[in-house]
């Protein structure tokens, strides 16, 4: 029996992220950080000093994957956001991820994941979407108070142009590109806090999802 799932997505410090575990945590559902997945490929490649566009030894890392083991304190630095992005063009990458991901949201009682290509590609028949979006500007006001509470020296002006760069290369490429479901529900946080952007979630999973029942 499948469980229930919510699908995420939404272009880069959207706050999809922290919206799916707040949901995963109120409904008691299994998370998956499918961006990680991607970190964690670029980190692999990355520190085997191997090219990130060679797609062969990409694919082989992303097929071996250990979806238990991925750290987000460490994957989720800035910096390995732009690397994880050029290691998304590459199909068999996508092809291999997104296989996992697809038993991963098989889980009871209900899953909630969260990336760029979750209501298109990996979870289709997801009964709950959501496409979390804010103007690039609060996105990047939003990562760089982030990356300065952590004690990094990026400008808001460095975190902007990766943000709009990253969010461009994510929209244009071929395979499963950023793009929100047509059954999508457009989220706008830009002038939400992260308590309403979460009860705007509530209202429309609690429209979809019974516990107990099967979707
Ligand atoms: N509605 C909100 N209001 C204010 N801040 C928010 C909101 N949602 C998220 N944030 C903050 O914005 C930052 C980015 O959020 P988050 O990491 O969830 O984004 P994301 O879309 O998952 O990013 P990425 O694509 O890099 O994985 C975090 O510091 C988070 O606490
Ligand atoms: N479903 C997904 C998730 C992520 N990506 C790519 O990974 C990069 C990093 O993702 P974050 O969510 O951690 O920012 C992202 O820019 C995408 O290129 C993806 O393609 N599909």
């Amino acid at each position: 029996m499948a469980g229930f799932t919510v699908a995420i997505d939404g272009p880069a410090a959207s706050g999809k992220g922290t919206l799916a575990r707040h949901i995963a945590e109120s409904y008691g559902f299994h998370h998956l950080d499918t961006g990680l997945t991607y970190r964690a490929v670029a980190r692999a490649l990355l520190d085997a000093g191997v090219p990130l566009d060679d797609e062969r030894q990409a694919a082989a890392i992303a097929s071996q994957l250990d979806f238990g083991g991925l750290d987000r304190a460490t994957l989720s630095a800035h910096g390995i956001g732009e690397a994880a992005s050029r290691v998304a063009v590459m199909p068999q990458v996508r092809a291999a991820l997104v296989k996992a991901q697809q038993r991963f949201a098989a889980r009871p009682p209900g899953t909630v994941l969260d990336g760029r290509d979750i209501g298109t590609v990996v979870c289709p028949q997801a009964p709950v979407k959501l496409f979390v979006t804010a103007t690039p500007e609060v996105r990047a006001r939003r990562r760089y108070d982030e990356i300065s509470a952590a004690g990094n020296g990026l400008s808001y002006d460095a975190v902007l142009a990766d943000l709009k760069k990253r969010d461009a290369r994510d929209s244009a490429r071929t395979d499963s590109p950023l793009r929100p479901a047509e059954d999508a529900h457009l989220l706008d946080t830009s002038e939400m806090d992260i308590e309403a952007a979460f009860r705007a979630a509530k209202r429309l999973i609690d429209a979809a999802y019974a516990p107990g029942a099967s979707s």
